[in-house]
């Protein structure tokens, strides 16, 4: 365990699903702080709280509106929002008579910080973050934003926290909504673009499992050409790309397809996504 701002700390989790199992596998592989101030809670799955339990070591309490519950409320250093955006107003007030000033850090897409102080007074100090899935693996993509009463010492406690996980871009609020479409869901686009590979691969004769070798080295190797040469794309593929060869048959197909505009209407449509999900979140508690 590495001396930081996070020592003694406790985190609350309200929510475990998707994101907050790969911030829990993130937070104790890292080392953020031990496993049993991690404490997970979530709606009614008490199956899905106990298999947390077992494979990362960390407490758990079955609800918040219990005894347990308020207890680990009321202990909480951080409240890590992690219910998706239509339970987020539901979660909020099942915790605002409970909590004892809190950072709360949200990652739920869309979510104004404005909507999280509205509905907790207090001046609470509220982080908006939006890592993603590779949290699981300390390589998540995280921006993050503060909420207007954020001190510098939160800062530093939710950057502690999230750099743990990966690297941390600090936006302004109104960013976040692209961010979310562009990394907050990205892992999701390469991910489809590998299904894609592997179909095709196949229908050209390689075996599964060859086919899953080549492609996901390949992801791998352009992604670290990428970070480690320090050249652009442009250029990396220019390198890839003979005169009259192979690579540019096949960019020439991705071109005639607009490729490149299809993947703007994609990110901007999730974008997009995340507004109207916390806009409609936002008007109901108006
Ligand atoms: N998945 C991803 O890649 C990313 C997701 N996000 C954001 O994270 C949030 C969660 O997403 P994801 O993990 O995919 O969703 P999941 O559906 O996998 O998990 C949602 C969790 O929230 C719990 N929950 C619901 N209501 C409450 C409540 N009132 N109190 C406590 N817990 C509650 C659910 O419990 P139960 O099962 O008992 O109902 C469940 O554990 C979303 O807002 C999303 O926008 C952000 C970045 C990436
Ligand atoms: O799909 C979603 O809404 C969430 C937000 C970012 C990734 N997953």
């Amino acid at each position: 365990m590495r001396e930081t701002v996070l020592q003694g700390k406790k985190i609350l989790m309200l929510g475990a699903g998707a994101i907050a199992e790969a911030m829990i596998r993130g937070l104790t592989e890292g080392d953020a702080l031990p496993a049993e101030h991690i404490v997970v809670t979530n709606r009614s799955n008490l199956d899905r709280l106990q298999d947390l339990q077992v494979r990362y070591e960390v407490s758990i309490v079955k609800s918040v509106t219990d005894e347990s519950g308020a207890e680990a409320l009321a202990s909480a250093d951080v409240i890590i929002l992690a219910c998706k955006p239509h339970d987020v107003a539901q979660a909020l007030e099942q915790i605002r008579e409970k909590i004892s000033n809190p950072i709360v850090l949200s990652v739920a897409a869309g979510i104004p910080a404005e909507m999280i102080e509205s509905i907790l007074g207090n001046n609470v100090q509220v982080v908006r973050a939006m890592p993603n899935t590779a949290c699981a693996v300390l390589e998540s993509a995280t921006a993050v934003s503060y909420g207007q009463y954020c001190t510098e010492d939160t800062k530093q406690v939710a950057e502690a926290i999230l750099s743990v996980l990966g690297t941390v871009s600090v936006v302004e609020e109104k960013l976040l909504d692209a961010v979310t479409g562009l990394s907050g869901s990205g892992p999701a686009y390469f991910y489809y673009m590998v299904e894609a590979m592997q179909q095709a691969a196949e229908s050209l004769g390689l075996p599964a499992d060859t086919a899953r070798t080549l492609i996901l080295q390949t992801l791998f190797g352009a992604g670290k050409m990428l970070q480690e040469t320090g050249l652009d794309p442009q250029e990396l593929r220019r390198q890839v790309t003979s005169p009259n060869g192979t690579t540019m048959a096949g960019i020439r197909v991705f071109q005639e397809a607009n490729f490149k505009e299809l993947v703007e209407r994609v990110i901007t449509r999730a974008a997009e996504r995340s507004r109207e999900m916390g806009e409609e979140q936002a008007s109901m508690t108006r």
